[in-house]
């Protein structure tokens, strides 16, 4: 079991208010992905349901029970760091059984945890070396592994993935989906990447300076968005907004429409702008039109679409897929 309960919990350093009172309720297995800029409390937050840092008011419950006086190493917690933070000195083996071996626990379970988790993470042939030995993804499987071997109730990952470069981010992210299914352990997991976050959870928090924003699966915060600031931050490239007045539209403060949802044409459509700039991505292209009725707007196209700067083309958003938000960013129905 491992099931994790936050209520109203508020962290302040001095007289900075970090956490402004955070309420989540975390099922057993499920793989909760905390997103947001950069200073929004997802660190703060995390330090908090490890006990690393005390909440200031509130309470973190595991298991359904009260864990604000059970110190870090008893709360059945492993967490991951993005430094690996290994012993330069011990090989992987005693790297990952160390915790274990300091714990008290019998050699012979040590050992039978260490091969398992090895045997999960690929990474038997390296079981003697030292970190220093090994490549960067390397050596987060075996932080992975080190967390592996306590068997937690709760995994706790913080922005694992940001010191490996782009396409080993995707190797280890498929490995933590994997592990996370395989195990059908709880998992929260830190990430400033909209891309991480979506492509990993269950369910997403946004955090926007110290408060949540949103909570859902990846697909409702992508079609559903509650307000401006969430509809900004998922999605890449990010939504279009638009000055409702500029439009001509009443009551509305805000049009939001994402850059898929727009489609060119060279003779006619609802917007008329020269194209700023294209980028070719492979697979798709982004076009930066400067529209006399919008402004500039960005426009991703499936496929490679032709076109010089400086060239006219029409723009039609998809009525179906535009968002309307009030005065106070707050999509409207
Ligand atoms: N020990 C501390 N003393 C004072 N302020 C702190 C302390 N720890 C964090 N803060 C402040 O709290 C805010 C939230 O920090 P936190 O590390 O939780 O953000 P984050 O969302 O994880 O950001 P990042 O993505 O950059 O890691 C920041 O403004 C930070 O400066």
């Amino acid at each position: 079991m491992g099931t994790l309960k936050l209520e109203n919990i508020r962290k302040s350093f001095g007289s900075v208010d970090v956490l402004k009172g955070i309420d989540l309720d975390v099922k057993d297995g499920e793989l909760v992905v905390f997103v947001g800029p950069s200073g929004c409390g997802k660190s703060t937050l995390l330090r908090v349901i490890a006990g690393l840092e005390d909440a200031t008011s509130g309470e973190v419950l595991i298991d359904d029970e009260a864990a604000g006086h059970i110190p870090p190493a008893k709360r059945g917690i492993a967490m991951v760091f993005q430094t690996y933070a290994l012993y330069p000195h011990l090989t992987v083996r005693d790297n990952m059984g160390l915790g274990l071996k300091q714990a008290g626990t019998p050699a012979a379970e040590i050992v039978s945890r260490v091969a398992k988790a090895s045997a999960m993470l690929s990474l038997d042939d390296y079981l003697a070396r030292r970190p220093a030995e090994l490549s960067g993804g390397q050596r987060q499987r075996v932080a992975i592994g080190r967390a592996l071997v306590r068997e937690p109730k709760l995994f706790l990952f913080d922005e694992p993935l940001s010191n490996l470069d782009a396409a080993l981010r995707v190797n280890t992210r498929l490995e933590i989906a994997k592990l996370h299914r395989d195990l059908n352990a709880t998992m929260i997991y830190v990430t400033h990447d909209q891309v991480e976050a979506m492509t990993l959870a269950d369910k997403i928090v946004v955090l926007n300076n110290g408060r949540i924003e949103q909570i859902g699966a990846p697909m409702e915060l992508y079609n559903s968005p509650a307000n401006l600031f969430v509809a900004g931050f998922i999605g890449s490239p990010k939504m279009n907004f638009v000055d409702a007045e500029r439009l001509g539209h009443d009551g509305v403060k805000t049009i939001g429409v994402r850059p898929e949802h727009i489609t060119v044409d060279p003779k006619s459509g609802t917007w008329s702008g020269t194209v700023m700039h294209a980028e070719h991505l492979g697979a798709d292209t982004n076009l930066y039109l400067d529209s006399k009725e919008a402004g500039l707007v960005t426009i991703r196209l499936f496929g490679e679409y032709k076109v010089e700067p400086g060239a006219v083309l029409y723009a039609t958003p998809d009525p179906a897929k535009t968002y309307h938000f009030d005065a106070a960013g707050k999509v409207m129905a």
